[in-house]
């Protein structure tokens, strides 16, 4: 990476900034959502003050001396950040330990009985249980087998929109007269990846939950079933994680709404129930799947892993974030540049959800901040798929 550029990361630390908004609003919503999604005790609403206080006001506390993985947090970065404000460290790092502090407060990893119990969860069923997912699974019914690649690749990546924390307002894309909905379309190099009779594995490390998982789901099925890959693995979060951060109960959930559903999602269903029973899909809830670090800082277990595999697909802007460093790159930093660390051909599918953008064509990047100076970047109205084989 030597030749790129130098790139800020990311702080929250500039009022008026997106990043800003996210640590000094989103964060204190999330806490009142989870407070009256369930009837938590006195000790509990008592936790979930002292992190409210804590993340606006205050600075990072460190976790409990007993918390099972305070050394991990150590290494992440703790003993660097606790006693600083939350908005003047890097973004990624804040927002993780946010997460990781909301789950303590509600005792998601103690040993009562809140243990595991996910706080995100009645917002995630009800978005699976939507009309939405319904029209969305019944869609596949009219799907030709010619337009099956296309539909189920778009339909993995802009189903990335569906993402609980940030609730669209907006459609497909933006006004007419603006730039394209995909804003780099990397989708030939993807496909040449995965020609038909491959042998390979496909790792897909997951994003949201829900109605983007379900498309994800599907897509691993039909690679599956074409023929396209031998195997996939299913990288998920170890634990809730961003409100709608697909988990193990999640993927089960979903393979459920499928399996439970009508028409072609049935068989769908089952071709994904069978690959998890004869091994040919795996998940894995790899710890640094939710750590506050990009992905230049893989472990070397997971580093290795995704080296075997035929190709990575990185779901969502979070997993972009980490992809190509949290930084405020010029938007046409080559996107094989900052992705050269990663150890395998790579493909991100993502609607854009902050300022973090590479791999744009000048054309393209003159398009997008003539027509749409203010919310490109962050509106989730455009999306790209960009690979780096
Ligand atoms: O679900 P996604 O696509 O990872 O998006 C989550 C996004 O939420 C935010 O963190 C803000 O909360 C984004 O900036 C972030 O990247």
């Amino acid at each position: 990476m030597s030749d790129i550029p130098f790139a800020p990361v990311i702080l929250g630390d500039e009022p008026g900034s997106f990043p800003h908004s996210v640590l000094a609003e989103r964060h204190p919503a999330i806490i009142r959502q989870v407070r009256e999604a369930f009837p938590y005790g006195p000790a509990q609403h008592r936790a979930l003050d002292a992190l409210l206080a804590s993340c606006t006001e205050g600075v990072v506390e460190p976790l409990p001396a007993d918390a099972h993985d305070r050394d991990r947090w150590e290494e992440w970065g703790a003993g660097a950040y606790t006693g600083r404000s939350w908005f003047k460290i890097p973004w990624l790092w804040s927002e993780s330990y946010f997460y990781r502090q909301l789950l303590e407060a509600v005792g998601y990893f103690g040993t009562g009985p809140w243990q595991g119990v996910d706080p995100f969860r009645p917002f995630k069923l009800a978005e699976l249980d939507s009309p939405e997912t319904d029209e969305e699974l019944a869609a596949l019914d009219a799907l030709s087998a010619d337009d099956q690649d296309r539909a189920l690749l778009h339909g993995s990546l802009w189903g990335n929109r569906a993402d609980l924390g940030f609730r669209l307002s907006t459609g497909d894309a933006g006004p007419a007269d603006a730039a394209p909905g995909l804003v780099a379309d990397d989708s030939a190099a993807l496909w040449a990846l995965l020609p038909p009779s491959g042998a390979g594995t496909l790792c897909l490390i997951a994003d949201n939950a829900g109605r983007e998982l379900i498309p994800d789901l599907l897509l691993i099925a039909h690679l599956l079933e074409r023929g396209r890959i031998a195997r996939a693995v299913l990288h998920v979060k170890p634990y809730p994680y961003y409100v709608s951060d697909a988990t193990t109960a999640d993927v089960l959930d979903a393979l459920r709404r499928l399996t439970g559903a009508q028409g072609a999602a049935v068989e769908y269903g089952s071709i994904l129930w069978s690959a998890m029973t004869d091994g040919r899909l795996v998940l894995r809830a790899h710890p640094f799947s939710s750590a506050p670090l990009p992905f230049a800082d893989l472990p070397a277990d997971l580093r290795a892993e995704l080296a075997t595999a035929t190709l990575t697909i990185v779901k969502g802007d979070l997993n972009y974030r980490r992809l190509v460093g949290d930084r405020l790159w010029p938007p046409t930093t080559p996107f094989a540049d900052v992705t050269s660390h990663f150890p395998g051909p790579v493909a991100a599918l993502r609607t854009l959800k902050s300022d973090v953008i590479t791999g744009l064509t000048p054309t393209t990047e003159a398009t997008l901040t003539a027509t749409e100076p203010q919310t490109w970047r962050t509106a989730g109205t455009h999306a790209l798929i960009q690979v780096r084989a």
